[in-house]
């Protein structure tokens, strides 16, 4: 058999073939660009220093993406919400598949700005007080949709803007996850009026997932959206010790001990007591 030529072989693309002339698919209105639809010149003018200490860049540049992810979930949770409420439960799984995929880079991410040295946070730290990832208006967003609503953490923010502060009175008001769970198992006949009786049904889900197996591997998403948010403040808290040790921080609490203090913190505590008594 004749050897297969390799038609790009020695060849150098025509100009042509790279700049069409004409338009091609879906070019009619030819208005956007790479750089244009994802605003590159926007986004990467947002990145200020304070200082010009050579770590500060990254320091920014993970919290822009933190927040960028942030945003992320939060689209992703408010729809997983509604899809519970209207018991479309394959689709809330999907989005809380990708929920945790998110999460699970959140927390490998800390790897990154850990190899900034604490020396060389020092250089630019004093100048950021008081702010702080306490100020995170969407960390906050997210514990509350998740669950955690907590009216004390509105009060304990410094210089919010209205906007901000409608942002986080309007999560107080609006369900959780949790809430939207609770009324999957309604909807699948099983009792939910009291927490003794969630915890039955959890018990009969568990117990039969031929009967219902969608509503308990949606339990089991909400529990690894736990686990994965658990596991962010303890990767925190890590890197906050190696950072600054016993300081207090930035943002005016005592630091670590103020984080390990959170360490505790769960979502779904029914989920979690489930396992004493399946
Ligand atoms: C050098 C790296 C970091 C250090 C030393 C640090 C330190 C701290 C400290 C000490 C606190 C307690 C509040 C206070 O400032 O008094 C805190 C809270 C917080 N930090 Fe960081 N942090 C770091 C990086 C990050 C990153 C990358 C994020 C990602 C968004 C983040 C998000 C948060 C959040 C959301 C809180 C509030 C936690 C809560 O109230 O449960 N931090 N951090
Ligand atoms: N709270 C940190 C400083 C810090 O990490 C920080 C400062 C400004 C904006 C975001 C921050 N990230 C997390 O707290 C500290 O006490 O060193």
């Amino acid at each position: 058999m004749a050897p297969h030529p390799d038609p790009y072989a020695g060849e150098v693309t025509p100009d042509h073939e790279i700049s069409p002339p004409s338009a091609h698919f879906g070019e009619d209105g030819a208005r956007l660009t790479y750089g244009t639809y994802l605003r590159l010149a926007e986004l990467l003018d947002q990145q200020r220093l304070e200082t010009d200490a050579h770590d500060e860049l990254l320091f920014i540049t993970i919290h822009q993406v933190y927040e960028l992810w942030f945003k992320q979930l939060l689209h992703e949770l408010e729809a997983a919400r509604q899809a519970m409420f209207d018991d479309r439960l394959w689709w809330a799984r999907h989005l809380l598949n990708r929920v945790h995929e998110i999460e699970r880079i959140l927390i490998e991410q800390v790897g990154v700005l850990e190899t900034m040295t604490p020396q060389d946070f020092l250089q630019f730290r004093a100048r950021l007080a008081p702010a702080s990832g306490f100020q995170s208006v969407q960390f906050r967003e997210l514990e509350f949709v998740s669950g955690a609503k907590d009216a004390a953490f509105l009060r304990r923010f410094r210089a919010l803007t209205e906007a901000e502060e409608e942002r986080l009175l309007r999560r107080l008001e609006e369900p959780t996850l949790w809430d939207a769970f609770v009324a999957v198992l309604r909807t699948h006949d099983l009792p939910a009026g009291t927490d003794a009786d969630i915890s039955a049904s959890l018990r009969i889900a568990a117990h039969d997932r031929g009967g219902y197996g969608d509503v308990w591997e949606l339990a089991e998403a909400l529990m690894t959206h736990d686990e994965l948010s658990a596991g962010w403040r303890a990767r925190h808290v890590t890197m906050v010790e190696r950072m600054i040790g016993t300081k207090t921080g930035t943002g005016g609490s005592s630091g670590a001990s103020y984080l390990r203090s959170r360490l505790d913190l769960r979502f779904y505590p029914l989920l979690w007591e489930l396992r004493s008594w399946l």
